[in-house]
């Protein structure tokens, strides 16, 4: 599945026109699948349509057509002067006896559940004076909103906070950048030609049936050197071994991650755990002779994360590099030595490496990831909200994940778990957007079950759970009508 930009969007619905494609059926279908979508999230619950003039306005007259043939009570203040598609979904429903309401005059009241149709792909800037007042007014309305496409403003602000968004086609970069302002989030075909929205040049939104087929196979002869085996580097033995439980999180990660057998390379004196794993306590960053087929390194390396990245470097095996290890230097060379490694840095990191302003990173995910994984050669995990992973010219975004996941540890727990299987075999981006997408929906399955209150080892814990949710197909954190 593709990630569109609201631009492309746009390219492709001129194209099925171009092709002689009828529109309007778009729009029907659009408006049939959002009545669909009303009725299911809020019954026969009465509506108010806001609509505007262009064709998210006219989206919003299909809906409201299908609402009043189901039943539902409804008023609609639609802005004036539509053309084209949106006017003959005016035309259809005025037929129906339905007077419209000017927009200047919308109002509501409790009990009422409002749906924006009055912006999508074709806004140009940031919504001002008439246009943005309305906009703050539904937002303090706190009836739920149902917003067609988009919440009408994204990408800019002010926008509509939507309960539900609709998205119709395909997801584009808004609805994953501005997750918070979609609410709960549907994506609906509305019959646009498959091959327009088979576009290789753009981002891929990670789906279960892209990546169920990367699982690693586990044959009946499997046995733990066979499966894959990691070797973890890490912690620092300054500062009182503060960083300790860093690099016994990226075991638990790569173990539940499915890792046949892991060897935990860490400073004397810090815990011995998991009881699973191999232990070799060393004076100093040093890399001990170990049957491994992937590295993780740095976690919780503090000052050693350099040197334990060069130990790890002797090696030459596929290598995550993980927050301490993550120095411009150390890429060099790594990508000097022909080195597979998957670098994770969150925002601060990415900015650190790129020289850049952290807020400028997780302003424009997409651009930081394929620009840092330019610059290094490398394969690149952002890790955000959406993480974005980056090799080449390919760029995944991932959809699952969120905020429950913003607790301390639950970035080591990722960089094991991507060890896992590049030990398994998979090349580095199958390997990294695999990793980043179970990651994401153990976290999804937790929060669901548990909420706030995580702890990063119960979201390893959860890995395999989310690991058979997806052998079942399972886990697209959107839904599909
Ligand atoms: N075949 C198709 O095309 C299909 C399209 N579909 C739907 O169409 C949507 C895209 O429709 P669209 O292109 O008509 O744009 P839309 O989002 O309605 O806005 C246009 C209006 O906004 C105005 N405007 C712009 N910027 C502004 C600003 N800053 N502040 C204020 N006004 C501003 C602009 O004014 P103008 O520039 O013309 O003066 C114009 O009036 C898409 O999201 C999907 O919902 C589906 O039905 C499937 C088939
Ligand atoms: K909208």
């Amino acid at each position: 599945m593709r990630l569109f930009t609201p631009e492309a969007m746009r390219e492709a619905d001129g194209k099925a026109a171009a092709m002689g494609y009828p529109t309007l059926l778009l729009m029907e279908w659009a408006g049939m699948k959002a009545a669909r979508v009303y009725r299911r999230l809020f019954g026969k619950a009465p509506a108010v349509v806001l609509a505007g003039k262009g064709n998210n306005g006219g989206d919003g007259l299909a809906l409201a057509r299908h609402l009043l043939l189901g039943g539902v009570p409804l008023r609609v203040y639609a802005a004036s002067g539509q053309g084209g598609d949106a006017l003959q979904m005016r035309q259809a429903l005025e037929a129906l006896g339905l007077p419209l309401l000017p927009l200047e005059e919308a109002s509501w009241r409790e009990g009422e559940v409002l749906v924006d149709a009055l912006f999508g792909t074709g806004l140009k800037g940031p919504l001002e004076g008439f246009y943005a007042g309305l906009v703050d007014r539904v937002n303090a309305s706190s009836l739920p909103i149902l917003a067609l496409d988009l919440p009408s403003g994204l990408p800019f602000s002010p926008h509509v906070q939507a309960t539900a968004t609709l998205a119709f086609a395909a997801l584009k970069t808004p609805h994953l950048l501005y997750r918070e302002a979609c609410g709960k989030l549907f994506l609906a075909e509305i019959g646009l030609p498959q091959a327009l929205l088979e576009r290789e040049d753009l981002p891929e939104v990670a789906t279960p049936q892209a990546l169920r087929p990367l699982l690693p196979k586990r044959p009946l002869t499997a046995h733990k050197g066979s499966v894959g085996r990691v070797g973890v580097l890490g912690g620092y033995r300054g500062d009182g071994l503060r960083y300790a439980g860093a690099p016994l999180l990226a075991a638990l990660g790569a173990y539940r991650m499915g890792a046949g057998l892991v060897h935990l390379v860490l400073p004397e004196g810090t815990p011995l755990e998991p009881l699973e794993a191999v232990f070799h306590p060393v004076p100093a960053p040093a890399l001990p002779p170990v049957k491994v087929e992937a590295l993780a390194v740095g976690m919780g390396g503090g000052p050693w994360g350099k040197a334990w990245a060069l130990e790890a470097l002797k090696a030459g095996l596929p290598t995550v590099l993980d927050a301490d290890a993550l120095h411009l230097e150390v890429v060099a060379l790594y990508r000097q030595a022909g080195v597979k490694a998957v670098l994770t840095p969150h925002a601060g990191e990415a900015g650190r490496l790129l020289g850049a302003p952290p807020e400028a990173v997780a302003q424009d995910p997409l651009a930081a990831a394929r620009a840092l994984a330019e610059t290094t050669g490398l394969t690149v995990v952002l890790k955000g909200n959406p993480t974005v992973v980056a090799e080449g010219g390919r760029l995944s975004v991932n959809p699952t994940g969120n905020p429950v996941l913003a607790t301390g540890g639950t970035g080591d727990v990722l960089a094991g778990a991507i060890a896992a299987l590049l030990a398994a075999g998979l090349p580095p981006f199958d390997a990294a957007r695999l990793a980043v997408y179970l990651h994401g929906l153990a976290g999804d399955l937790l929060a669901e079950e548990r909420g706030v209150g995580l702890l990063a080892r119960e979201v390893a814990e959860a890995l395999p759970r989310a690991r058979r949710a997806l052998e079942k197909g399972l886990g697209l954190p959107f839904a599909l009508v």
